[in-house]
C-alpha cells in the first residue's frame, strides 16, 4: 500500500491530494470486497442466510477494532465505517441473490 505518512504537508491541497489518492485505493480495495460478497451470495439459500449470523458480523468488527489499535486509526471511526459497509454489502448481496437461479447457487 502506498505510504501517505508525510507528516509535514505543504499546503492543504497537498493533504487533499493525499486523501484523493487513498479514497481511490479504498475503492479498489471495496471492488475486490464486493466481488467476494458476489461469490458468496451463491453459496447461500435464502435471504437469511444472506444476512448471515449476528456473530460473523460481531467479529468482523472486533477484528477491525483490534486491527485500528494496531495501526493506529480510530477504533469508533472504523468500527461505524464498517457497520455501515456490512449493511451496504448485505442490501446489495440480497439483491445478487434474489437474481440468481437455484441452479446457479452451490
Ligand atoms: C459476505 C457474507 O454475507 C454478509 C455480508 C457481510 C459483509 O459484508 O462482510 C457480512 C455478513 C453477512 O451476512 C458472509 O456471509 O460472509
Amino acid at each position: 500500500m502506498t505510504d501517505f505518512d508525510d507528516l509535514e504537508p505543504d499546503s492543504l491541497e497537498q493533504v487533499r491530494a493525499d486523501i484523493d489518492a487513498i479514497d481511490r485505493e479504498l475503492v479498489d480495495l471495496l471492488a475486490a470486497r464486493g466481488r467476494c460478497v458476489q461469490r458468496a451470495a451463491g453459496f447461500k439459500r435464502n435471504g437469511a442466510e444472506v444476512r448471515g449470523p449476528q456473530s460473523r458480523i460481531d467479529h468482523i468488527i472486533t477484528r477491525a477494532r483490534t486491527a485500528a489499535m494496531e495501526t493506529g486509526a480510530n477504533p469508533d471511526v472504523v468500527e461505524a465505517t464498517f457497520r455501515a459497509m456490512i449493511s451496504a454489502f448485505i442490501e446489495a448481496e440480497l439483491t445478487i441473490h434474489a437474481t440468481l437461479d437455484s441452479d446457479e447457487r452451490k
